[in-house]
């Protein structure tokens, strides 16, 4: 695992940037394609923005670019808390994505089982197999409670073993979601987590250093099998390690 850490959200925005540039090139250097996962919530913001500057948006071939995300509030996609909105504001909406390449999830479909089934589907197409699909890169964020996704401390979508997509009731509103399950995000071949601010020191301490309790820091149940994990963290963040890295 690789921790750095950051003076400030600015420059690590940069780096996360640098980091998402060398794995798309690499990936579609060596399959023509990238695929990509994003999170929600306000972290990745300021990443999502400078993808969209002409420094970086010349750097990837966008067309061979697909998008999906790790997790997605039950709202519609126009709704100021979904986590498809905030990066089609900022970013999407200005790259030369093909629109069938932005595989948002249906997650204001009334029937949620469904809706986690056909994104299930729709992955699977998309990366043409039938088994679990590997994704080049699922960047993550991470709450002050440890939850990354949306998987949350003691939920039983930590003990999902099936699904790859799956729908979840959550403590932070609003609470119903869909989710990658740990089955899914442990297939990754990179994973990119991001978290800023003092309000998510102790988780961050925890999970990096703590004992090993991934029903209390849900963060720490991923672990991809093949994959590796890199964390960028600002000082704040980072402010209860006892190593800084
Ligand atoms: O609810 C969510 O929270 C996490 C962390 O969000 P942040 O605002 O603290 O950056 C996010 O990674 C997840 O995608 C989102 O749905």
């Amino acid at each position: 695992m690789d921790v750095t850490i950051f003076s400030d959200v600015e420059q690590l925005s940069r780096a996360a940037a640098d980091y998402i540039v060398r794995v798309a090139r690499e990936a579609i250097a060596a399959r023509g394609l990238f695929t990509l996962a994003l999170s929600g919530g306000s972290t990745p913001k300021k990443l999502y923005s400078l993808l969209a500057t002409e420094s970086y948006r010349s750097q990837i071939d966008w067309s061979k670019v697909e998008i999906f995300w790790s997790d997605e509030r039950c709202v519609p996609p126009d709704d100021p808390e979904s986590n498809y909105r905030m990066a089609n504001e900022v970013m999407l909406s200005k790259l030369p994505i093909p629109a069938e390449h932005i595989h948002s999830m249906p997650a204001d479909q009334a029937d949620r089982d469904a809706a986690s089934v056909a994104y299930t589907q729709e992955m699977k197409r998309t990366f043409g197999t039938d088994d679990v699909p590997q994704f080049d890169l699922i960047q993550l964020g991470m709450g002050p409670e440890g939850h990354t996704a949306s998987l949350f401390p003691h939920q039983p979508s930590l003990r999902e073993q099936q699904r790859l997509v799956m729908p979840v009731s959550v403590p932070k509103p609003p609470p119903d979601r869909l989710t990658f399950t740990p089955r899914l995000i442990n297939a990754a071949s990179h994973i990119l987590f991001l978290a800023t601010g003092a309000e998510k020191d102790e988780a961050v301490g925890a999970v990096l250093e703590g004992p090993y309790q991934s029903d209390e820091y849900p963060a720490q149940i991923v672990h991809p099998t093949h994959g590796e994990v890199t964390w960028m963290l600002d000082t704040a963040a980072a402010g209860k390690l006892r190593k800084q890295k």
